[in-house]
């Protein structure tokens, strides 16, 4: 067994077990229906959808429609990318301002987590607050830095975006519909999107048990389209008994996490759940989340229509802008207080 630098280890209570059940139950979905006219099968996939928002907030998608040969190429740009020296992979790493490019030192709620990333909106450019600070109105454009190589890298993360960006739209119509909704309620709060998508790559790690690649978290944004490799490691924390459990990794699927702007618009019918990601002393294994994030200045609350004298509103409107801000700024330094969590405008009952 090898060393890792303590900024890596896990409070003890945090730490991994050395045997993990793999998640029997996940909600696998076939979205082919989608193609279909039948207007009973589109509801029978909508309350399949809802029921898995509900109970898991993680399901698995089959038959999505996103071109494999898109998913290939990334997945060829990301190992050929994160296969590169240090040197040259600092050429576009990422700072405290700009938050897009290499980074090899996240922190989740302050531990280091054993992995490295390179992120990139969707939109290019994209608008976000300068500040975190609630009184700060000054705004940032982040603008996408491409590495010189694999000289395909920006063509192939650029197409994959809009392959996946389709999909995304196509979920959160659905989670509209599930809600009682109509399908489009919520397109809107995306037109400036501050999506963003992340090659991750979790090395070899000599001490498994003791360090995570990325440390328990729930997604900050409204969903989360995950493409992950063979290898697994992603353990979601089941609803009904609070155990950590493996998802099993299916070719060809992505995996969906409700993030958490969809459990406060559905005032908490769907929960976002918490996850994680476990690394192996032999194999390293590659991901690709895509966050799909609304617009900076929208304004985040349980939504009008499912809010009533019965079921007040359970959260306090916070704007999604300074929200992600906050939460980056967490992840790129020790701060002495945790990162921002939605608890933090709970209402009281
Ligand atoms: O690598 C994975 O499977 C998941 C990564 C993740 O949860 C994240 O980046 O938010
Ligand atoms: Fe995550």
């Amino acid at each position: 067994m090898g060393e890792v630098d303590p900024a890596f280890v896990q409070a003890l209570e945090h730490r991994p077990k050395p045997t993990i059940v793999e998640a029997g139950g996940i909600p696998l979905i076939d979205l082919s229906v989608l193609n279909s006219d039948d207007p009973r099968a589109l509801a029978g996939l909508v309350a399949e959808i809802g029921s898995a928002s509900k109970d898991w907030g993680f399901f698995q998608v089959i038959n999505h429609g996103v071109p494999s040969d898109l998913r290939q190429r990334i997945e060829t740009a990301a190992k050929k990318f994160f296969a590169l020296s240090l040197e040259e992979k600092r050429k576009v790493r990422r700072d405290e301002n700009n938050p897009l490019g290499y980074y090899d030192t996240e922190l989740t709620k302050n531990v280091r987590d054993w992995k490295e990333v390179f992120d990139f909106t969707v939109e290019n450019p994209t608008v976000i607050p300068a500040s975190h600070e609630p009184h700060d109105q000054e705004l940032q454009t982040l603008i996408n830095q491409w590495p010189e190589y694999p000289t395909e890298m920006r063509e192939a993360c650029e197409d994959y975006a809009r392959g996946v960006e389709k999909l995304s739209y196509k979920l959160l119509e659905l989670i509209s519909q599930s809600l009682g909704l109509p399908e489009k309620r919520l397109n809107g709060y995306f037109k400036e999107q501050t999506s963003f998508i992340r090659l991750n790559h979790y090395p070899p790690c000599p001490s498994p048990q003791l360090a995570l690649g990325v440390g328990r978290h729930k997604d900050g944004g409204a969903l989360t389209v995950l493409a992950q490799d063979d290898v697994g490691g992603l353990d979601v924390k089941r609803k009904v008994d609070g155990e950590w459990v493996r998802v099993k990794p299916i070719p060809d699927s992505y995996i969906i996490n409700v993030g958490d702007i969809v459990q406060v618009w559905s005032n908490e019918k769907y929960e976002s759940a918490e996850h994680r990601v476990t690394v192996n002393s032999e194999r390293e294994r590659f991901s690709i989340p895509f966050f799909f994030n609304p617009s900076h200045y929208v304004m985040v609350k349980p939504l009008e229509e499912l809010i009533n004298e019965q079921n007040p509103a359970k959260y306090r409107e916070y704007n999604w802008g300074k929200f992600f801000k906050t939460r980056k700024l967490s992840n790129f330094k020790k701060l002495d207080v945790e990162n921002i969590q939605i608890y933090h405008f709970k209402i009281s009952e």
